[in-house]
């Protein structure tokens, strides 16, 4: 896809957010959950991973690292867009930055949200931020044109497969070679995977982007046989999720006699707390009770291709370049004149 040149003025780097200390950790999680229907007890477990470490979250900061990083190489590369940062659930907030932006002078920004897919969580709930916040701040909004999903971008597969091979280096050399694979992305609901992304397509787009970059990086990787799982669910414990859980499925392999397995977070970009709570906390303990040597690969967010993934979005709308892709799956985002569409919506 050809993308028209448009002159755009910044660049905004759109998260999740985070808690930054003890007492933010409840008005985060009522802001994640409104109106969501997550029971109680779910809110005082997950409330309860956050304090374990301190009630911050590493999110906000990794995010700061990335823009700094992304600052380095657009001046490396001569492209003088400031960079702004916003957040969906704790601050800086997306309406705030907006705002920011106007006063600035800000017109017509690009928004480069740090989920790599398709599907309500990871698009289509950040273009409703990004509407939300222009609505606030009124008539002097920029234009705010959200960047492409990125899940089979080259730069991410070869970063994520890298990151494959330097964690299988942590593996005593018994094991090394016999470690089994695990991709894991956040579990969803069943029926919102299921309505994902155009129609004509079927649905799941969010899963079924997941199923290609892990055989993309697999394959990139070297490897034949993986298993595909999900992690971090919530909701009430009668709504489907995605399954299996990936701490179910140590127990699956376990039982299989596997011995070694290399966790791969394939479904994010840095080490934030589902991360470091439900794979390095949770699942490790897990293996660790069974006898299963466990190691996690890096996230692709501090590999240096990362950053120049993130040039390469925004060149291909400030240059007209084509997608730089891999797979074969929509990757919603833009229409043919480079302009923001509702991606990932329900069908009505
Ligand atoms: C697909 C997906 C991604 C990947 C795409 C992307 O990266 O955007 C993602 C990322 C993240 N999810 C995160 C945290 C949370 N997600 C929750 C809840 C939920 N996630 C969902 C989906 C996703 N989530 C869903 C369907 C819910 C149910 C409620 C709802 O429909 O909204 C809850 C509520 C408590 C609970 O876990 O029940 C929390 C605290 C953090 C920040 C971690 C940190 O603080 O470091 C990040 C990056
Ligand atoms: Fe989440």
């Amino acid at each position: 896809m050809e993308n028209t040149p448009e002159a755009y003025d910044a660049l905004m780097v759109l998260s999740f957010g985070g808690p930054e200390g003890p007492d933010d950790v409840r008005p985060f999680l009522e802001n994640v959950t409104r109106g969501r229907g997550i029971p109680p007890e779910r809110l005082d477990d997950v409330a309860q991973h956050y304090l374990h470490f301190g009630g911050v979250s590493p999110i906000n900061a990794l995010n700061r690292a990335i823009i700094d990083a992304v600052r380095a190489e657009f001046d490396a590369h001569g492209i003088d867009l400031p960079i702004y940062f916003g957040n969906r659930n704790w601050h800086p907030m997306v309406e705030d930055t907006v705002a920011e932006m106007a006063r600035d002078g800000v017109c017509n920004a690009l928004v480069f949200a740090t989920s790599a897919w398709g599907g309500y969580s990871g698009c289509r709930q950040y273009h409703e931020d990004l509407a939300r916040a222009r609505e606030a701040v009124g008539a002097d909004a920029p234009a705010l044109t959200k960047l492409r999903q990125f899940y089979d971008h080259p730069l991410a597969v070869s970063a994520a497969a890298d990151a494959i091979a330097a964690a299988r280096t942590e593996l005593p050399d018994e094991v090394r070679d016999d470690a089994r694979i695990i991709f894991t992305a956040h579990s969803v609901p069943v029926r919102a995977d299921a309505t994902d992304g155009p129609t004509d397509l079927g649905g799941h787009l969010y899963s079924r982007q997941i199923t290609e970059a892990c055989a993309l990086v697999a394959a990139a990787a070297g490897v034949d046989e993986y298993d595909q799982v999900w992690q971090s669910r919530s909701g009430p414990p009668q709504v489907p999720w995605l399954e299996p859980d990936i701490v179910d499925h140590l127990d699956t392999l376990s039982d299989k006699g596997v011995g070694a397995v290399i966790v791969v977070p394939i479904g994010f970009v840095s080490d934030h707390l589902e991360v470091l709570w439900d794979l390095d906390t949770e699942a490790r303990d897990r293996a660790a009770e069974l006898g299963v040597v466990f190691a996690r690969a890096a996230t692709i967010g501090t590999d240096q291709r990362f950053v120049e993934l993130v040039r390469g979005l925004v060149q291909e709308m400030t240059d007209g370049l084509a997608a730089q892709r891999l797979g074969t799956l929509p990757t919603l985002g833009v229409d043919a004149d480079g302009h923001a569409v509702e991606c990932c919506s329900l069908p009505s």
